[in-house]
């Protein structure tokens, strides 16, 4: 079926193609993980693939770095390159697969800037930047999960490459240090570099020009995060009472420190929601309120997958009774 093209969708198209990838599908033993993944980025783009845990992430980077082979599908980087042809030109920090954890920090740095063709010297400036230098003699054995993901994105931005893969690189960072991996990425972004970075965290939505939202196997919506933020359903906050999942969208409430968010579904208002509150003696109050990159996360984790399956069995609960009044009408 012929989508809509976004704004953004045309300007993307306007640039030159990156990374593009058709119908990906990779499992393992009988379980699918990646059921036909479709993602393009353009040049100098900075795309977030997000996603809750487990959906699939790693994996497709990991594809797309060339460090796994996709069962089926297609991916062509820069001019038609496969994923191991286009190495020298591309960047990739995958989680817990860069280090070796019998070398110091900078040994690893040393290691991997004498392996690929376009290491650069920066590793001291990103390494200073990350607050990484006084640890860099200690073997990376030791480091904590946050000082690992420090050197795992030293060691890819060291590299001067065109395209950069990575793997959650603000997981296990303190706010602070989030910061300064979210400057450090804009400014290879403002220089043309190509970026597509992982993360379940909705704080990374604010830097990306695009977001993919992954679930199911199958990239389901892919969007500036203002047109995402926009094309959301409703966002409802309820202060003061508890408000019964059945009266939002797909009956699922978010808990966000003491109000409570959810969509408002097409077929019920905010005095319904009202009504359906036992309030006791407090105050409640039921207003809309501009979704957040928390809700935006939750509609495509949590509500839209409920939605799709709503569909599905109402779909196929239909295709019954026609089936089952084309028999009676015999
Ligand atoms: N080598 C492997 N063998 C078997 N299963 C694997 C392998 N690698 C990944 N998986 C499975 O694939 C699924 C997706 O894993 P993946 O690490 O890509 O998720 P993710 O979206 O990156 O999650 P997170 O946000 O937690 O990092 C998981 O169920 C995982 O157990």
């Amino acid at each position: 079926m012929p989508t809509e093209t976004t704004e953004t969708e045309t300007v993307a198209q306007a640039q030159k193609t990156v990374l593009d990838a058709r119908d990906v599908a990779k499992g393992f033993g009988d379980g699918a993980v990646l059921e036909g993944i479709d993602l393009r980025v353009a040049e100098g783009e900075l795309l977030t693939l997000m996603g809750p845990n487990g959906v699939g992430k790693s994996v497709l980077l990991s594809c797309l770095a060339g460090s796994t082979d996709p069962d089926a599908g297609t991916i062509e980087l820069f001019d038609g390159l496969s994923p191991t042809e286009a190495r020298s030109e591309t960047s990739v920090a995958l989680q817990g697969e860069t280090i070796d954890p019998d070398l110091t920090g900078r040994e690893n740095l040393q290691f991997y800037g004498d392996l690929h063709p376009r290491a650069t010297d920066d590793w001291r400036e990103i390494a200073d930047r990350l607050e990484l230098t006084d640890d860099l003699d200690r073997p990376a054995r030791e480091y904590s999960g946050g000082m690992a993901r420090k050197l795992e994105l030293t060691i890819a931005l060291t590299v001067d490459a065109k395209l950069y893969l990575l793997d959650e690189p603000t997981a296990e960072l303190d706010l602070a240090m989030i910061q300064t991996v979210h400057d450090l990425l804009l400014e290879y972004s403002g220089d043309g570099k190509t970026i597509l970075m992982t993360s379940h965290a909705p704080l990374d939505a604010q830097i990306a020009d695009r977001i993919a939202f992954v679930q199911q196997g199958r990239v389901v919506a892919t969007d500036r995060p203002s047109a995402l933020l926009e094309d959301l359903p409703p966002t409802v906050r309820v202060r003061g009472g508890m408000a019964p999942e059945s009266a939002f969208l797909a009956d699922r409430v978010f808990q966000r420190g003491d109000e409570i968010r959810g969509f408002l579904a097409p077929e019920t208002d905010l005095e319904t929601i009202e009504g359906a509150i036992d309030s006791g003696r407090n105050r409640v109050t039921v207003e809309r309120d501009p979704p957040s990159y928390t809700d935006l996360f939750n509609y495509y984790t949590y509500v839209q997958p409920t939605r799709d399956a709503e569909t599905m069995a109402t779909d196929t609960e239909s295709t019954r009774d026609r089936r089952d009044a084309t028999v009676t009408d015999r």
